[in-house]
């Protein structure tokens, strides 16, 4: 898939993953709306954005993912700034054991959100020419870890929904390659959140069992993710790939076993 005057739209873009993978499809000449809650976080981002790659190549929606006629007026809005709408990364996610309905709130009900709306815009079952969209999950899906039950669950959930509406999309032609990436830990702000009674609930005075995960497994820089995302964006014979991205393996892919009768 070639990139040149394409248009994406990155929730989470604002700081973390989503920023690092906002700057590569910059880089690569993508248009890129940047949706994100936080209001001045999203404004900082811009600016930087704007004196690194010209004015006029990304734009800072605010919304909050969670708020459905928000996060579709955030699509309108792109299509309407930018004419068109191509790529679509539902990569904001939270880390809130407490608030564990927040958590699949933003991590799981948003994301499936996202994507429906995404195939609003971009498929061709809608009249649209067709697109990509890469839902970010977590290394977390792949593990049963008890320091974060219900963030896990939502990982889970990402997985099985994209890999379902992939084969969707296959099956009636929608012309969109819906795709799924794991990262393992990554050096964000949601990383440190681990250290809080406000985010882990009962669950924080696991933190030094968690933090010697971190020193098991390593730790992501944000780049490295967005490098893989660039090759699920542009490898256009993907769709329904669950993409992992750790420390030891670098980035590869699951795969399932084939069902027998
Ligand atoms: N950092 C890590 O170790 C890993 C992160 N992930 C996933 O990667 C994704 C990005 O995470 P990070 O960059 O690490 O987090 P981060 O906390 O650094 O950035 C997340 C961004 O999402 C935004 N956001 C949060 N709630 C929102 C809402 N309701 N509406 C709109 N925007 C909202 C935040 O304002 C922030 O800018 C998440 O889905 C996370 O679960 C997956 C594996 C590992
Ligand atoms: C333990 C509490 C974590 C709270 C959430 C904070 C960060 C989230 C991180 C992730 O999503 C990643 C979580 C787990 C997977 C990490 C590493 C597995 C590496 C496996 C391997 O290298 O083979």
């Amino acid at each position: 898939m070639s990139l040149t005057g394409k248009v994406a739209l990155v929730t989470g873009g604002a700081q973390g993953i989503g920023r690092a993978v906002v700057e590569s499809l910059l880089q690569s000449s993508v248009k890129v709306a940047v949706v994100d809650l936080n209001q001045e976080v999203g404004c900082e981002c811009k600016v930087q954005l704007d004196t690194e790659y010209g004015e006029g190549n990304c734009t800072f929606i605010q919304c909050d993912i969670t708020d459905g006629d928000t996060l579709k007026d955030a699509f309108q809005t792109t299509v309407d700034q930018f004419g068109q709408l191509d790529i679509v990364v539902n990569n904001a996610g939270i880390n809130n054991e407490k608030d564990w309905e927040k958590t699949i709130q933003v991590n799981l009900t948003s994301v499936i959100k996202g994507t429906y709306l995404a195939l609003d815009h971009m498929s061709k079952e809608h009249g649209k020419r067709g697109g990509v969209v890469i839902n970010v999950s977590s290394m977390a899906a792949f593990l049963h870890s008890p320091h974060q039950p219900v963030y896990t669950a939502t990982k889970h959930g990402v997985i099985g929904f994209t890999r379902a509406i992939a084969d969707a999309s296959s099956l009636a032609d929608y012309g969109v390659r819906i795709n799924v990436l794991c990262p393992a830990f990554v050096d964000t702000p949601l990383l440190h959140s681990v250290e809080n009674e406000a985010n882990m609930g009962k669950f924080v005075k696991f933190k030094d069992d968690f933090k010697h995960s971190m020193n098991k497994f390593g730790v992501l820089k944000p780049p490295q993710i967005a490098e893989g995302m660039m090759r699920m964006i542009m490898d256009s014979s993907l769709n329904g790939a669950v993409m992992k991205i750790t420390c030891s393996k670098g980035i590869h892919f699951h795969t399932y076993e084939p069902l027998s009768a």
